[in-house]
């Protein structure tokens, strides 16, 4: 680099370095916007979480964008990580209780992660919250003593029986309500042993969530629907969609958006591993895609294998479901294996004809996880 060269650089980088720093200036100013939102909001109760308020934010902002030769896009990916911090410091405020005289809520579980998150949430929310762990249960009379809520959130393998056996005296109104991810079992034992309102839950969602913004909550009703219909408003003030589900189609889902996805990604990392796969020199020769795939591969690997056995186990027709997809999967060796070109495109294109509308919808999704990922690279 010739000296002309360096000094002009190094001039136009203190500008950009200049611009970046009216931007933090900029942002500065905005969070304390929404956080001054995020205040009248709480106030009148309302969810800081506004789509429609976002939609025609989003759509002038790309308009006034393109107007001076930015790529809408930009703009929009930009905003949407700004609203993502949005959400996340609505913590600091609390949240609007919709329900003031409930009295306690007790956690069944609640030193686990999703029984923490769910404490959380309630007690930022106003509400009185104790949690009933492992060694609590000689204090379980007292606890469950005025109780409005008991919320049970532990292991799925125990859950039933925990219900059976240790919930058939609960105060007669209190709402007694499971997050466990399969349904039609828990409710039926809730069902069971307890008179009051009964309701199933799942959050669709690990724990490492920073905020309930754009979550889904699936719900599948028990009984006195009317009696909990204020848990439902807390939770969609949180900003989660509330999903109503039958049991039963909800259970049959979870067979492939849990059991078989999981499995699947077992699978996938017990390859590598008896594959002795040289991790180090796959990821340099990683394209965005593949390194998305080990990310979501990886990440199963860094949690509790617990709770995936749980969630594997839970259902045994989930392994009909596994079966038919190594089914699939011999079918599919053998057209590769006869070198069978022909079969693979007609197939291809019959999965694509299937997929429809969806597959360029998801086509779309993916490119932007896919400049997310390389964006995350640094070198
Ligand atoms: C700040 C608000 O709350 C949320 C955050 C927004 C933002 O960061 O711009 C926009 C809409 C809401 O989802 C608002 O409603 O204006």
């Amino acid at each position: 680099m010739t000296e002309k060269t360096t000094e002009e650089l190094e001039q136009l980088r203190d500008l950009i370095d200049g611009v970046d720093q009216q931007l933090l200036h900029l942002l500065r100013k905005r969070l304390d916007l929404v956080a001054q939102v995020g205040a009248v909001k709480h106030g009148a109760g309302l969810p800081i979480y506004a789509p429609e308020r976002e939609a025609a934010m989003l759509a002038k902002r790309r308009e006034e964008a393109e107007a001076i030769g930015i790529q809408p896009q930009l703009i929009e990916d930009v905003l949407r990580r700004l609203m993502r911090e949005s959400y996340l410091n609505e913590k600091d405020v609390g949240f609007k209780q919709v329900r003031e005289d409930l009295g306690k809520v007790v956690i069944v579980g609640g030193d686990g992660q999703l029984g923490r998150l769910f404490g959380q949430m309630l007690a930022l929310s106003g509400y009185q919250v104790v949690s009933l762990d492992k060694d609590d249960w000689q204090q379980a009379d007292a606890m469950f003593d005025g109780a409005g809520l008991v919320l049970v959130t532990v292991p799925i393998g125990i859950t039933c029986e925990l219900i059976r056996e240790k919930l058939s005296n609960l105060p007669n109104d209190c709402i007694l309500a499971d997050l466990t991810s399969i349904k039609s079992a828990p409710i039926e034992a809730m069902m069971e042993v307890h008179s009051g309102p009964v309701v199933g839950l799942h959050p669709m969602f690990g724990p490492d969530v920073g905020s309930f913004a754009k979550q889904v909550v699936v719900v599948c009703h028990g009984r006195d629907s009317d009696q909990y219909q204020w848990l439902l408003e807390q939770i969609k003030i949180w900003g989660a969609r509330i999903v109503e589900a039958e049991a039963e189609r909800h259970d049959k889902a979870m067979q492939l958006v849990q059991a078989m996805r999981h499995f699947c990604t077992f699978v996938y990392g017990l390859n590598l591993c008896r594959e002795g796969v040289d991790m180090e020199n796959l990821l340099q020769f990683s394209s965005p895609i593949y390194r998305l795939e080990l990310a979501m591969v990886g990440r199963l690997f860094a949690q509790n294998p617990e709770l995936y056995a749980d969630i594997i186990f839970s259902q045994r027709e989930s392994f009909n479901v596994i079966s038919n997809y190594l089914g699939n999967f011999a079918d599919a060796l053998k057209v590769i294996e006869a070198e069978d070109r022909d079969t693979f495109i007609k197939q291809f294109n019959e999965v694509s004809q299937w997929f429809g509308e969806l597959a360029p919808q998801f086509r779309n999704e993916s490119r932007a996880m896919l400049q997310s990922v390389n964006d995350l690279k640094s070198h």
